[in-house]
């Protein structure tokens, strides 16, 4: 059963905050997640000092998202007194991705050999899988996205559906998959790690609309 079959809203996670106003914003869209790049390879990442004081200002229910790529376990340690989740978006094995004390999520990069079927096996104790587009690499946030009739309609784990995600096409790509969740980060910027207001708010009434439908 899709969760639209079952009269669930699809889930939105907006990725890549950088500034306070952003978040505030997102939030009062009703947004369910914020994710904060962990990686410094990344232009959209933040240090421990920036992660701790803008998740300090996150109300309760919205959710906190670390994303990482191949950390160290001590760099996910100091992270943790600030995240609700993890995102894993390298090659993490899932034993690693399972042993901190906090829920996660595994990002899987759809390049064309991928068995979705065998790693919703192999990360099943993710909460869900984050599909998102491959360029080799780079490991994610590539606003590019992929073929989303490659998505199985059934899979083992629930799926955040990433990848070149926009306000533009999200309300066919909720219509297509019918995602737990949807995920975007380019697709919403005014420039690099600096969110758009009007862009995320349109993005959110589309996938209201898409929910509707
Ligand atoms: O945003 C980054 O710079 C980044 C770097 C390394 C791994 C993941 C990264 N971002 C992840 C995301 O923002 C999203 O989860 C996802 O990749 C979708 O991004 P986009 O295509 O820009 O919407």
């Amino acid at each position: 059963m899709t969760h639209t079959e079952s009269m669930q809203r699809t889930r939105i996670k907006f990725c890549g905050f950088t500034r306070q106003d952003d978040i505030d914003t997102a939030v009062a869209l009703g947004v369910d997640a914020l994710g904060f790049v962990m990686w410094s390879k990344s232009s959209r990442s933040v240090g421990i000092e920036q992660l701790a004081a803008l998740a300090a200002k996150v109300p309760a229910f919205v959710s906190r998202v670390g994303l990482f790529v191949d950390p160290s376990a001590k760099w996910v340690e100091a992270c943790l007194p600030h995240l609700d989740l993890l995102q894993f978006h390298g090659d993490e094995t899932p034993e690693f991705c399972a042993s901190f004390d906090r829920p996660w999520i595994k990002a899987l990069r759809m390049r064309d050999t991928i068995d979705l079927a065998f790693e919703a096996e192999r990360y099943a104790q993710s909460q869900a899988l984050l599909l998102d587009a491959y360029r080799p690499g780079t490991p994610g946030g590539t606003g590019e996205s992929f073929d989303w009739s490659r998505i199985p309609a059934t899979l083992a784990k629930p799926v955040i559906l990433a990848g070149g995600l926009t306000p533009e096409n999200v309300s066919q790509a909720v219509h297509q998959v019918r995602p737990y969740a949807v995920d975007v980060s380019g697709g919403i910027e005014a420039s690099r790690g600096c969110k758009d207001a009007s862009r995320m708010a349109s993005f959110v009434r589309q996938v209201a609309s898409a929910d509707a439908r």
